[in-house]
């Protein structure tokens, strides 16, 4: 049966995206899964993401990595997921849906999706890296040659390595542009290499070096390989609340496959 899909990206986070409100899609067949994301044989993206309906919300949101797995929340797929509902007629303005880290609010203005993020209340500073779960783990460390640096090498060693073994982490590498401003490369878990831009990668970073004092600002820019991102917040005895992720989420082509 041919399978109706649309492509979306956000800052060069790329996204299969299917209409599952009918509960047609096969959620057990990982190898489809993994195919459709296949940048040689199949579609190609970073994730697929599956929109169904909710009994109270606007949507829910089923997201799977590259590697076929579901997998925790994405921040760049949330956005893009957020455009599709658009596309579809499911919500105008505003959406309110179920991820698997619980409920999101988001805001349509034009191309730039607004997305609310989890309330993060443990960050990990550990002496050469932070740790945090922004919906999903992310590993942060320093890296001032981030320009010119092996990431799906030195990656996929923190990666794999102590204390994450198989279950893993996203990894970013951050270079400190300015008080408000900070470039971000991201290793992801499940893609296993360097994706263009990782939402739920700079919404940790940005809360990492506020937690570090690398910055006293509350609305931090990251630039990513594939554009920039903002991340704002309100921090109330050390625990970060209201976290918005900011930026484009853009329609790239409908297909069946
Ligand atoms: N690209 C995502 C993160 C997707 C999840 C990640 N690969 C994991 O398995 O932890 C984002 O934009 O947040």
């Amino acid at each position: 049966m041919q399978q109706v899909f649309y492509k979306y990206q956000g800052t060069g986070n790329d996204f299969v995206m299917i209409d599952n409100r009918q509960q047609t899609f096969n959620k057990q067949d990982t190898k489809r899964i993994a195919f459709l994301c296949d940048r040689r044989f199949g579609i190609g993206a970073d994730g697929l993401i599956l929109l169904e309906n909710h009994p109270d919300l606007d949507f829910k949101m089923v997201y799977y990595n590259a590697d076929g797995n579901e997998s925790s929340m994405c921040g760049n797929g949330g956005r893009c997921l957020v455009a599709f509902a658009k596309h579809l007629g499911v919500i105008t303005e505003n959406a309110v849906f179920e991820a698997i880290d619980g409920l999101h609010h988001a805001v349509v203005d034009g191309d730039i999706i607004r997305l609310q993020m989890q309330d993060v209340n443990t960050i990990e500073k550990h002496s050469k890296h932070v740790f945090l779960n922004t919906g999903s783990p992310h590993h942060v460390q320093f890296e001032e040659q981030i320009e010119d640096f092996d990431i799906k090498t030195k990656g996929a060693t923190i990666r794999y390595g102590e204390p994450y073994n198989e279950a893993g982490s996203n990894v970013n590498f951050v270079k400190k542009i300015s008080n408000q401003i900070f470039a971000v490369r991201t290793y992801e878990r499940g893609v296993e290499d360097e994706t263009l831009s990782c939402g739920t990668g700079v919404t940790a970073v940005a809360l990492a070096m506020h937690a570090l004092n690398e910055t006293d600002k509350n609305l931090i820019t990251l630039q990513v390989q594939g554009g920039e991102l903002q991340v704002s917040f309100d921090v109330e005895n050390g625990i970060y609340k209201n976290v918005w992720l900011i930026g484009p989420a853009t329609f790239v082509y409908k297909g069946s496959i």
